[in-house]
């Protein structure tokens, strides 16, 4: 039985296997955490040669644009990626959830998330240690402070406690940004937890680092999680990804991106969908829309059973289409 099962795995996970990716330290480092899992259960790709990256250059890292909202928003990272697998040269492409567009094209499917890492955004403010002591976070920035973030959910979720912060644009990588507030440029940012846990920066001398809970600032659709694309038609390659997915982390992004299907929001309209599943196998959604200045934003709750995850989200998202203002979604 054992036996015949491992001749199986042998066989489906035929070398080489070509992983794309793009080349940013995070999206290196996530592609690692996926290669780990993928030879946790396919051991004979830990030959060499056997698993090959393939680093794609996106429009996402290309561009220089004032905002990626400008240039048509999520996926930017993704595009180059997909045609890679379409056209046969990768067999698994790796992304950050969030980034995945919310309708994939044709021919790609969403083949498993990995486990998701912590999915807060935090505050990172310039400072040493210690100096969190004021009791709330946002009272360690000065009324007029400037903060740079481009992401509008995020922006919404702090003007509409702060209306006095200033927003500033704030590109580039996890690395990039958090120089940018070491040299002054701005004296906070928003960034997800995630990322700088992956990448090693949650200690960095003259940052603080303040964690949001998620409910004060509702994350992104999927933060914090892996998701790998696969051609859909790849029956072989999909078993195999249904060995390395994580299932709870599964349940969450489908509630989470029924969300946004129901929405189906222009890139530009800030909305958050953040899951949780509780103890007794409950699962929490809270979403949220918002307009970019703060001056508008909706919350709201759902609760039921991890089973009907998308039957959730489809309702939590009309839920907020119903109570928001008609224009919002244009
Ligand atoms: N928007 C870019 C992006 N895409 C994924 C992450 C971090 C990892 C994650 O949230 O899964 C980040 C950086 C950030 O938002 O701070």
């Amino acid at each position: 039985m054992i036996a015949s099962d491992r001749e199986e795995r042998s066989i489906r996970c035929a070398p080489p296997v070509r992983v794309a990716t793009r080349g940013s330290p995070l999206a290196l480092i996530q592609t690692q955490a996926f290669i780990e899992r993928l030879r946790e259960i396919c051991p004979v790709l830990h030959l060499s040669g056997s698993l090959v990256r393939h680093i794609v250059q996106t429009t996402g890292d290309r561009t220089q644009a004032r905002s990626l909202a400008d240039m048509g928003g999520k996926g930017l990272f993704a595009k180059e990626i997909h045609e890679a697998l379409i056209e046969g040269r990768a067999d698994f492409g790796v992304h950050s959830l969030k980034d995945l567009e919310t309708f994939l094209p044709p021919g790609i499917a969403l083949g498993c998330v990995l486990r998701r890492e912590d999915p807060r955004d935090a505050l990172v403010v310039r400072g040493e240690p210690g100096s969190e002591s004021c009791g709330d976070l946002y009272c360690l920035l000065p009324t007029g402070s400037a903060v740079g973030s481009n992401s509008a959910r995020r922006q919404a979720q702090l003007l509409h406690e702060r209306p006095d912060l200033r927003m500033k644009l704030l590109r580039g990588n996890v690395h990039t940004r958090l120089g940018k507030l070491l040299k002054g440029e701005v004296s906070a940012t928003l960034l997800a937890m995630a990322g700088l846990r992956r990448s090693g920066l949650l200690d960095v001398p003259g940052a603080l680092i303040l964690p949001l809970a998620p409910e004060r600032m509702v994350p992104a659709a999927g933060q914090g999680m892996i998701a790998i694309t696969v051609r859909e038609d790849d029956t072989v390659l999909r078993e195999l990804l249904a060995l390395v997915e994580d299932a709870e982390s599964r349940v969450l992004a489908t509630a989470e991106r029924a969300l946004l299907v129901e929405l189906n929001g222009s890139c530009r309209t800030p909305i958050g969908s953040h899951a949780r599943l509780h103890p007794k196998g409950h699962l929490h959604l809270t979403g949220l829309v918002a307009r970019a200045d703060g001056a508008f934003l909706l919350k709201r709750s759902i609760r039921g059973e991890a089973s009907a995850a998308a039957f959730l989200g489809t309702e939590l998202g009309r839920e907020l289409r119903a109570e928001s203002p008609a224009d919002i979604f244009g």
